[in-house]
């Protein structure tokens, strides 16, 4: 509920005024005969008080109408009021001291009344005193006395009886005038304070009536407190001060003419006061939100503290107001002024805090919108790159299908310059992209000409990076986990080991297949080390005499290795080769450069650096996918074949021959296994040699094959380049099926290693090869004998990444140059390579520095491996087998009659020798082009009658010199296979 606000300016500030004002002209007032009148009646009313109250005292009663003296004098010796207190209050006065009955007969009169005077009045005055009613003091009932105050004191007495004899309870409050305290000093009992307090209620802001009956009236009884405030010592001190040296009968008119100038003044100033009242706080803000829309967004909180601050300020208003001290006022307006410039400081702040508020807000808006779009941004992102990996997926699936349509066996032909003439083109008429010209001698004298087709022909000016850039996709496969072959085949001095791993002086331009082809696998690896990670290593081996040799032994060493089947050794058919990890290209030209010291050369009269052995550098990758944890391994046979010419050239006996032997045994091998794959028979006889058995997992269905077939163009080598021709443009007609990438998930590879761990040493138990079983070496790194081996191999300071083999190696060729006078050997050493490669860019990164985004991995690779694991054949070792077949296929005739004679047996031996055996393999009947073939090989020139010794004839005799001359190659073979083995058993057993 609202209250009503207080009045700015106090009832003492009135009467001080009016006083000021009016003050002089009240003492001018006559009004000494009203006063006189007013003092008579009043006393007579006392009198006829007492008198009705007390009765006679004394014998005498107290006159009606008494003169001031006489009053006096009646009621000097306290009788009569300590009766009448008595009367009112009995017990009030417990003794009270009687006149004697013949007062008039006391001797000492003055002094009893001095008696009476002590003892009555002052236990009157005290107990009147107590009751909180006015006194007076005991002079005034001496002569000159203000008998005025007798009087009032007599008419409270009156007036309390009164009250009392109304039955009214409680506390008795008088209103009127007590007597000052500057007169008298107040006799102080304890329970005069009820009767101070009381009037200093009546006398109270606003409460002008008993202010003024106080003063002036008889009535001066009951009061009401209606007020409260701290101004009536001003008040009181004010009045009592203009009414002190007036007349008892003076004063109510005295009074009157004040209260009616006091009521005047308030009058007005009320008037005043509502004409100036300004506009309250709320008002002001109700306006000032009208004004200032940015004000509207003060919260509630706000405006309560609004409201607080503008109570204080009513506080203060208030005290001021009601304060008259005006230093206190003046300090109050001061922390006014403060605090209304806080006040303003505040509402500034307030306006900064909301539009920092509206910014934060617009801000988080902001934010969150930023936030939206970002995620928003991130999906579509998220969205791309698994977009992205899709299209990779599918990219690397469409790029080994494109190699697959080229054909998995890929024959390139590759044509060595006239040594000393390099623009003589010798026998070679005509070079085109895919195609071969010779010129041959008809018998008649005239010149003919003969035209091969290969998927690709590269002429004598052709440079190593050409060659490479067109094999440079196998090299990639490898790395999506497939199988690959690479191998050069020719006659001695024809260029294979040219074309495989470069001249005697290697530069970057001059570096062969080899060495660019691990450049690439490491390049590519590194493209994709953030999906894949890649660990490479390598073997090489040597087959010589149909025995492997590791070349990458330390110590000379005559152990046979075994060739495994690799399915059962992660992919390693040959597990205790030292398997050399490898991390960068200058490992790799210290692993060849150790690889070409240890292998078996030997001068022959053709070429003094002709090998003859067969080296194989093969490349093992195992790749494990960082996502999906998914494994797949593939390798690479870098294979630079041993010289494919007659024996009968080579002019050697002895253990030359016996190595010519060997050498054309596993090339006859060699092109069993391709015939049976042109024939997509069931059983393929890579048993046969141990080339084809190393070679067995990168040939067939399961890989990618290319076949450098290198021709020399002098006339003398016709013979044999045109035998190389034929049997190599047969070979490129051969179509197989798609090849298949080696993946495996995780789990499923785990389970093989496992199933072939338990195989291997079953297999090896069974053996006897209990030492092996006890320290299997697979790698290099897991067996100490290989890791012995390995720093045996490399020096302590060859790590990965920054191995070089001591100088001190080149003495060691050194020495096997001293070993083999006849022989010369390129040298590998890293050091001279990179002195001589100031930099070696990647060949394709310059146009697109992203090869591996255009050409990348196959998809599905799970689905192919499982329906490979599905496939394992029973787990034997291909060794100690190859007899068998040899005894059934040692010719390319051969193997047609024998292929033709087994297929639908399907016998176990057939099963376990090859995975190429496998019943969903896509083979293509090419029953005209297996006759082509035989045709190829048996349509060699007849040189027996260049052999200058008798077994020369019997090691042509592995291709039969009756079955060449016949057409029809099938019939032929059957009918003269029982005399060709015949001749190879007499061989044999020669
Ligand atoms: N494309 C070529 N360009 C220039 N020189 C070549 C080329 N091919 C081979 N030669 C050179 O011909 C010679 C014989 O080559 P290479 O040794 O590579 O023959 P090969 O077939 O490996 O002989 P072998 O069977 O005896 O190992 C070497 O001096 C070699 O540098």
């Amino acid at each position: 509920m609202a209250t009503e606000p207080a009045l700015p300016f106090s009832i003492v500030s009135v009467v001080e005024d009016v006083l000021q004002k009016h003050g002089s002209r009240l003492s001018d007032i006559d009004l000494a005969s009203r006063k006189a009148e007013e003092a008579s009646s009043r006393r007579n009313e006392a009198a006829r008080w007492l008198r009705n109250t007390v009765g006679n005292v004394g014998g005498k009663d107290m006159l009606a109408e008494p003169s001031e003296e006489d009053f006096r004098i009646a009621l000097r010796s306290g009788i009569i009021l300590c009766n009448a207190l008595n009367k009112i209050q009995p017990g009030a006065v417990p003794k009270v001291v009687e006149a004697p009955s013949d007062i008039d007969n006391v001797p000492d009169r003055a002094a009893l009344s001095i008696y009476q005077y002590f003892e009555n009045v002052r236990n009157f005055l005290v107990t009147v005193e107590e009751m909180g009613l006015p006194t007076f003091e005991a002079s005034d009932l001496e002569q000159g006395g203000k008998s005025s105050r007798i009087v009032n004191c007599v008419l409270a007495l009156k007036s309390y009886s009164e009250w009392k004899l109304g039955g009214k309870n409680g506390l008795w409050k008088y209103g009127g005038n007590p007597k000052p305290p500057t007169f008298v000093k107040p006799i102080m009992r304890k329970n005069s304070g009820p009767f101070m307090r009381s009037l200093a209620r009546a006398v109270s802001l606003g409460d002008k009536d008993s202010l003024l009956s106080d003063q002036s009236s008889s009535n001066d009884a009951v009061l009401h407190d209606r007020s409260e405030g701290g101004s009536i010592p001003s008040l009181y001190s004010l009045v009592r001060e203009i009414l002190h040296d007036k007349k008892q009968e003076e004063i109510p008119i005295i009074v009157e003419s004040l209260l009616s100038k006091v009521m005047e003044e308030f009058e007005s100033r009320v008037i005043i006061v509502q004409q100036e009242t300004p506009k309250t706080p709320r008002e002001d803000k109700a306006s000032s939100k009208a004004g200032n829309s940015n004000l509207e967004a003060i919260s509630d909180e706000e405006e309560r503290e609004e409201n607080e601050d503008v109570d204080i300020k009513q506080k203060q208003n208030h005290d001021v107001k009601y304060n008259g001290d005006e230093e206190s006022r003046s300090r109050i307006l001061k922390q006014q002024t403060i605090i209304q410039k806080q006040s303003e400081n505040i509402q500034e702040l307030k306006v900064i805090v909301h539009q920092t508020k509206e910014g934060m807000h617009c801000l988080h808006k902001k934010y969150r919108e930023d936030f939206i779009n970002l995620g928003k941004h991130l999906r579509s992102l998220a969205s791309s790159a698994s977009g992205y990996q899709k299209v990779l997926e599918e990219n690397r699936k469409l790029y080994n299908q494109m190699q697959d349509l080229k054909g998995n066996i890929r024959v390139y032909c590759r044509v060595r310059p006239l040594v000393g003439q390099p623009n003589n083109p010798g026998i070679i008429r005509n070079v085109e992209e895919d195609s071969i010209s010779l010129i041959m001698a008809s018998k008649n004298g005239k010149e003919v000409k003969k035209t091969f087709t290969f998927n690709k022909v590269f002429g004598p000016s052709a440079t190593q990076g050409e060659v490479f850039s067109d094999t440079q996709p196998l090299i990639r496969s490898v790395l999506d986990g497939f199988n690959v072959c690479i191998f050069a085949y020719g006659q001695t001095g024809s260029g294979k080991t040219h074309t495989m791993s470069g001249p005697n002086n290697l530069t970057e331009e001059t570096v062969g297949v080899n060495y660019r082809a691990l450049r690439d696998l490491f390049y590519l690896s590194e493209q994709r080390k953030e999906t894949i990670h890649y660990d490479i290593s390598v073997q090489m081996l040597e087959i010589y005499n149909e025995q492997v040799r590791d070349l990458l032994m330390t110590e000379t060493s005559n152990k046979r290795l075994e060739i495994r089947n690799s399915s059962h050794n992660n992919g390693i058919n040959v597990p205790d080769a030292n398997l050399v990890p490898v991390s960068s290209t200058a490992d790799v030209l210290n692993l060849m450069n150790l690889g070409q010291k240890n292998r078996a050369v030997s001068a022959t009269a053709m070429n003094d650096r002709s090998s003859r052995s067969h080296s194989c550098l093969t490349v093992h990758v195992q790749g494990r996918e960082l996502t999906s944890g998914n494994s797949l391994r593939g390798c690479i046979h870098l294979v630079d074949l041993a010289g494919s010419e007659r024996v009968d050239k080579s002019e050697v006996i002895g253990d030359r021959l016996k190595e010519a032997q060997h050498i054309n045994k596993s090339l006859s091998a060699l092109g069993d296994v391709i015939a049976s794959l042109a024939q997509k028979q069931s059983h393929v006889p890579y048993r046969n040699s141990k080339l084809t058995q190393l070679l067995q997992d990168s040939l067939g269905g399961q890989a990618k094959t290319l076949m450098f077939v290198h021709i020399s163009p002098e006339p003398e080598a016709l013979g044999e380049s045109i035998s190389t021709l034929k049997f190599a443009e047969r070979v490129s007609t051969i179509e197989l099926g798609a090849a298949r990438v080696n993946k495996d998930s995780g789990e499923v590879k785990e389970l093989k290693e496992q199933i072939a761990s338990l195989k291997a040493t079953l297999a090896r138990v069974k053996d006897g090869e209990l030492e092996h079983f006890k320290q299997p070496a697979n790698s290099i790194t897991d067996s100490p004998r290989s890791k012995s081996q390995l720093s045996s191999i490399v020096p302590a300071n060859w790590t990965s990444g920054s191995r070089k083999l001591p100088r001190d190696d080149s003495s060691g060729i050194e020495g096997s140059k001293k070993a083999a006078p006849k022989l010369k050997r390129r040298s590998l050493d890293p050091e001279e390579i990179y002195t001589s490669l100031p930099t070696w860019p990647h060949p394709r990164a310059g146009v697109n520095g992203n090869d591996d985004d255009k050409e990348s991995v196959s998809g599905n690779w799970n689905s192919r491996s499982m329906n490979r694991d599905e496939n394992l054949t029973t787990d034997e070792s291909v060794t100690g087998q190859s007899e068998v077949e040899s005894k059934q296929s040692y010719s390319p005739l051969l193997s047609v009659e024998v292929a033709t004679t087994f297929t639908n047996d399907s016998d176990e031996l057939e099963l376990t020798t090859s995975e190429c055996s496998e019943p969903d393999m896509n083979w293509q009947s090419h029953l005209p082009k297996t006759t082509a073939i035989s045709n190829v090989l048996a349509s060699r020139p007849n040189k027996s009658t260049h052999y200058k010794q008798a077994k020369n004839l019997e090691t042509r005799s592995m291709i039969s010199s009756s079955t060449r001359k016949q057409p029809n190659l099938v019939s032929q073979s059957r009918k003269h296979s029982g005399s060709i083995d015949a001749k190879r058993r007499s061989g044999n057993a020669k």
